[in-house]
Formats: C-alpha cells, structure tokens, sequence
C-alpha cells in the first residue's frame, strides 16, 4: 500500500497537507454534553446506563474490588509481569528525577520570595480501553501521580464485554499502589471524575488519552473548573529519514502509530526519493502480518510522504507539523535533534524505535496531538504539581519598597492597596 507522495510541496500548500484526520461524529461536542449533564444529576445510574449502551455490557459494582485487583497477578504470565515492573522502574526512574527543589530569593532587604511546587491533591487518570486495553497508559499516568504525593487518585477504564477491567491495568494499578479504580469509560467517566458520584471521588485535574468523545469531555469539563493534562487525541508520528535510515525499520515505527486507531496519521519526511519506493515494499511486507492490519491500512490512508530537497527543509515542516512523535532516522541525528522546536517528544537514531517511549525507556507516552505540541508539553511530573509563590515580608522591607508599591497603587487609582502598605508604615499613614 503506497501513501500519498507530496513533491517539494510549497509553503502555501503546509497546511492543508497538515490536517489531521477526523472520524465523523455528528454533533460531538452536543452529544457529549448531554452525557457530561446526565451523570452530574444521575449520577452511578447514569454510568451504569451508558456503560450498558457504549460498552454493551451490563455493570452493578462500579468500584473493582481489593479482590479482582488482587486476583490480577495470578492472571499474568511471569513474563508479562516482569516486563511491566521494568517499564515502571524506569519510568519511576526519569520522573522522580524531575522534582525541583523550592527556589528563594531575597529580591531586596527584608523581601523573601519562594517558591515551592505542591501537589495538586485529587487527580483523574482515563486509561483507554475502547480498542486495546492500554495498561502502559497506568504507568506513564499513575508513577508521576504518586511520586508527586497527589493525596486521592481515581483511575477510570471502560469494562470488556464481560464486565471486568483488564488484568493488566489492575496490575498496573497494583504495583503503584492505585486502588480507586472505576469500571467506566467514555465521557461519561470524565463526567463522573468532574463532578464526582457515589462511587466516584471528584477530581481536580484530569489526565490521560482516549478517543474523540473523551477528548471533546475533557475540553468541555475544562471549561467549568476541572483542569486536564492536554487534547491528547489520536496517535500519530512524523519521521525524518535521509538515505542512511533502514527501510524496514522506518516502515515498522510507521506502522507502529497507524494501527492504533483509524484516525491515526504517520507522515514521512525524506530527501531520499529511493528510499521512499523501498519503505512501501516493507509496508506492505509488514503490513499483511499485523492482527489490526485493517485499521492500519485506514490510517495509512490519512498519511502520507512529504519529499524534501534537504533534511534542514524536512525538519523545518516538521516543525511546522508539531508531531506527537518525531522520529529522526539519519546521520547526525542528535545533531539535527536541536534543531527541534515543536514535537511532543523525539526518537534519536536509527535504533530509538518509538515503542521505546510507548512502553519502558523512562519517558512518558501522554503527549500533545493535532499540532498542540506547538505549545504543550507531555505529561511529567510538573503536569500533578501547582506552583505556588510564597512572600514574607519584614518591617525594614516594607519600610524600603513601600515609596514603590504606593506610588504604582496611587497611579492606578486603587487606594485600598496604596493604604494597605501605609497603614503598615506609620510614619506616612494618612487614613482613617
Ligand atoms: N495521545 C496520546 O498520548 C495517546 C495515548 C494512547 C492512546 N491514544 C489514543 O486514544 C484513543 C483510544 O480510543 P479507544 O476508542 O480505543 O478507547 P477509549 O477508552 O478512549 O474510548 C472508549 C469509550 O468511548 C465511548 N464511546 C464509544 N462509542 C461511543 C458513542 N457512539 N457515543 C458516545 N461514546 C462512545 C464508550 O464509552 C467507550 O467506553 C485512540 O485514538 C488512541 O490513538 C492517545
Ligand atoms: N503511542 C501512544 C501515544 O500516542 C501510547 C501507547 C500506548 N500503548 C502503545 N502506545
Ligand atoms: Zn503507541
């Protein structure tokens, strides 16, 4: 299956040959919102009814149970297990490297500012489980959650057809030490972690990936006061490839974003137009092999090549893209990985397949969709914390900066501050 090849595109052609894929979902935003307004006067009623309806299963105990999270390890394969506590060592590994100390600084004599990141106490983790059961999404959700000391953390993900969560992502859960889990999917569990249910604490902040529907709750929610993590919508990855890449590996790390879902997008930026004709020889190799071959040949038709004169002009329309992924398969990769201004995250080298970071090298795998890495990061251990600055103030320092303050507060015409500073300053207080 060849993709569609663009030429030495012009720079008035970018953006059209940059729009992501949509599926058609008539009146998302209405739809999802009568599910939104729904749970927050129903309710459990109305998780149950939707789980029924979208998830076709019919569900009485919300909340899984110590026993089925327990029960998951014995329906694991040792194998499986280990894999999953490396992944979740390493990640605990880079994330926990990210805590920052509080920063202070006496901005003049008797003027102490600090700076100390706290966390945010309640948070949400979506964990996707509509046509894959994504257990890594646990990990790259769940570690920094923990380590940021978050107090009450609720994790959400549609049942199977038989009711039950998947063994792996109770496992997960398990080894973190998640044990609110919530068998609900959908909108309707972002509703639920908004606003809160019988079974389902409130949260703060809502995290983690999933489909349209999901991604148009957590913008609606965010809209009334519950933050979330980023639009983290349909996975797709650019690659960069000069003549030194292999074939087959970039036909595999292409492969490896298009079968996550049918509005998935994989774009190929090369100089090399001999390399092009051997990557297609190997999509289709590769292809004709993969167990979700249908939905990546749907997504390979959303995708497509982007020939350029130079790899410089490559990463420039990457740039411009602003991938979720962004793989760079040629000489000097590091080298040309400085050049990277918008990308959620970046694959070095012909041996940094993307895999890599969907699963156990240490990094996360939420990352901004849709060209919103032009001003989004991924989740890290930041995303769980707030920011909040401290000041402590003395005689002496209110005394030396209050000519300042009552002087700006004057200008603005906004007295009761002015008199906030004088009343401290006996000396030059006039008010009542
Ligand atoms: N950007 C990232 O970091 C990242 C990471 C992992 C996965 N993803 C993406 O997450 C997505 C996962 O999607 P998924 O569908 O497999 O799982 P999902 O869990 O996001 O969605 C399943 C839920 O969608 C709801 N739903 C289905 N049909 C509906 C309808 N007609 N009306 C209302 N609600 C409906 C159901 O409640 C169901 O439980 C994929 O697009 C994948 O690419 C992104
Ligand atoms: N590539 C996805 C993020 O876009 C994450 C993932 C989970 N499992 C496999 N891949
Ligand atoms: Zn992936």
């Amino acid at each position: 299956m060849n993709l569609n090849i663009s030429k030495y595109p012009q720079l008035s052609e970018w953006e059209s040959l940059f729009k992501r894929p949509t599926l058609n979902v008539t009146n998302l935003f209405s739809t999802v919102q009568e599910i939104l307004d729904e749970v927050k006067s129903n309710g459990d009623q109305a998780l149950r009814q939707y789980t029924e309806r979208f998830d076709g299963v019919s569900v009485q105990d919300i909340q899984v149970s110590e026993q089925e999270i327990s029960d998951s390890e014995t329906r694991l394969s040792e194998k499986l297990k280990n894999a999953i506590r490396q992944a979740a060592a390493n990640i605990e590994l880079f994330h926990k490297a990210q805590r920052t100390e509080p920063l202070f600084v006496e901005t003049m004599p008797g003027i102490r500012c600090w700076r100390k990141a706290i966390p945010i106490q309640k948070v949400g983790l979506y964990i996707p489980g509509g046509t894959a059961p994504l257990f890594s999404s646990v990990l790259m959700l769940g570690i920094p959650a923990k380590i940021a000391g978050c107090r009450e953390i609720v994790l959400c993900s549609p049942p199977d057809k038989t009711g039950n969560i998947n063994p792996a992502i109770l496992f997960a859960a398990k080894i973190i030490g998640i044990t609110t889990i919530i068998k609900a999917g959908g909108a309707q569990a972002i509703a639920a972690m908004a606003y809160g249910t019988k079974s389902v604490p409130r949260t703060d902040k809502i995290f983690g990936p999933g489909n349209q529907f999901v991604t148009a709750a957590k913008q609606l929610i965010s809209l009334s006061g519950t933050a979330i993590d980023m639009p983290a919508g349909p996975s797709e990855v650019a690659v960069i490839a000069d003549e030194t890449a292999n074939p087959a590996y970039v036909a595999a790390d292409l492969l490896s974003q298009a079968e996550h879902g049918r509005d998935s997008q994989v774009i190929l930026f090369t100089n090399s137009e001999s390399l092009v004709d051997d990557i297609h020889t190997e999509i289709d190799r590769q292809l004709e092999q993969l167990p979700r071959k249908e939905m990546a040949a749907e997504s390979l038709g959303n995708s497509r090549v982007i020939l350029t004169k130079t790899i410089e002009e490559a990463m420039e329309m990457s740039n411009a893209y602003a991938p979720e992924h962004l793989i760079l398969a040629t000489k000097d990769a590091e080298e040309l990985a400085e050049k990277v201004v918008n990308a959620g995250s970046v694959f070095v080298g012909h041996y940094t397949p993307e895999s890599a970071g969907d699963y156990a090298s240490g990094t996360n795998h939420t990352l901004p969709t849709n060209g919103t890495a032009r001003a989004y990061s991924g989740v890290s251990l930041d995303s769980y914390m707030k920011m909040v600055t401290f000041q402590a103030i003395s005689e002496e320092g209110i005394e030396l900066l209050g000519d300042t303050i009552e002087e700006m507060a004057a200008a603005e015409q906004l007295d009761a501050h002015k008199n906030a500073v004088s009343i401290r300053r006996k000396k030059s207080y006039n008010g009542a």
